[in-house]
């Protein structure tokens, strides 16, 4: 028995001859929010449909608040929080009415008013919801995961086509999630969102684990990744920092790349001393994690 929230090992999902997810485990512990990143097509939803129960894996085993997903389905739903990528909720009935239903379901639901303010559906409570824009069908769609107050969440591109105002809300509301100990499984294609909202970050491509951590581990691991120079137009190196590359972004801009540290950066700082040069800005950038994200998905992610 394990305490973790979701316990995922060597899962592998097929479709056919498809083969999307190939063996892949993570673990949600509880309280924490994990995020799984990936182009299109990287098996991030097929993973977390197979959490869900709504489908079952092909190989290895998947334990969710120490269950069965597919198994103990019916003693697991009413502790998890479910939105999926759209759909899933009747067409004909209003916005009110359906967050009231799915909060009669539930033991101890979340005040439903005070969501529909929230999420700014208040003006759309007798919205019917094919009449409900996708985005605020996003938002009633996070409202129906919420109401029922689970342990767990799954967030299948909880901000995808939400305005600003609303993904900030959504923001903001998973962070209380989180500090109310509640565990959280998205996924999302913003970097952004990952890097503010997750405790772990898993990037996946092909129906792989490509790389794992915090968003401060993944970046710190990357080093820096460019030192930018202002100094007088016209110096040229050369090779002599050589295998450092410096190119002269614009006249008196210099981009210095390549394996930077301590040593090197000072190594680049005394060049430009001995031509006579007078350094007047030094900026050094870390990778974010769209630098580390695009450099493990970009060029092998669509075989
Ligand atoms: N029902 C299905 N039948 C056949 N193939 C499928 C099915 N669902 C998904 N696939 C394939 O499995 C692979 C993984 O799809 P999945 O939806 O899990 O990816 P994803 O990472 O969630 O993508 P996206 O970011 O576009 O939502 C893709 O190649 C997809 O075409």
């Amino acid at each position: 028995m394990t305490d973790d929230a979701v316990q995922v090992r060597d899962v592998v999902v097929r479709y056919g001859d498809t083969t999307a997810v190939h063996g892949v485990s993570l673990t949600v512990p509880r309280g924490r929010v994990l995020s799984l990143l990936g182009h299109n097509g990287a098996g991030k939803t097929s993973l977390l449909q197979v959490c869900e129960g709504f489908r079952r894996a092909d190989g290895g085993q998947v334990r969710v608040l120490g269950l069965d997903p597919m198994d103990d389905h019916d003693e697991l739903m009413p502790r998890l929080g479910i939105m999926l990528q759209s759909g899933g909720v009747y067409p004909w009935a209003t916005a009110g009415e359906i967050l009231r239903l799915f909060a009669s379901f539930a033991a101890q639901p979340l005040d439903v008013d005070m969501l529909l303010d929230r999420l700014g559906l208040r003006r759309f409570e007798r919205t019917r919801f094919r009449r409900l824009s996708g985005g605020e069908q996003q938002r009633l769609s996070l409202a129906i995961a919420l109401v029922g107050r689970p342990e767990l969440v799954f967030l299948d591109e909880p901000t995808a086509g939400m305005d600003t105002e609303a993904r900030h809300t959504t923001w903001e509301l998973i962070e209380e999630l989180r500090a109310d100990g509640v565990s959280v499984l998205l996924t999302t294609h913003l970097l952004d969102e990952a890097e503010r909202l997750a405790d772990e970050v898993v990037i996946m491509r092909n129906g792989l684990v490509a790389a794992t951590g915090t968003p401060a581990e993944l970046t710190a691991a990357a080093g820096i990744d460019l030192l930018e120079v202002r100094a007088e137009p016209g110096l040229v190196p050369g090779d002599r920092l050589s295998p450092l590359k410096v190119t002269e972004t614009s006249p008196g801009e210099y981009a210095v790349t390549g394996a930077l540290d301590a040593a090197t950066i000072a190594e680049v700082l005394g060049w430009f001393a001995g031509v006579g040069a007078t350094v007047t800005s030094l900026n050094t950038r870390r990778r974010t994690l769209e630098d580390v994200y695009l450099a493990l998905t970009k060029a092998e992610a669509y075989r």
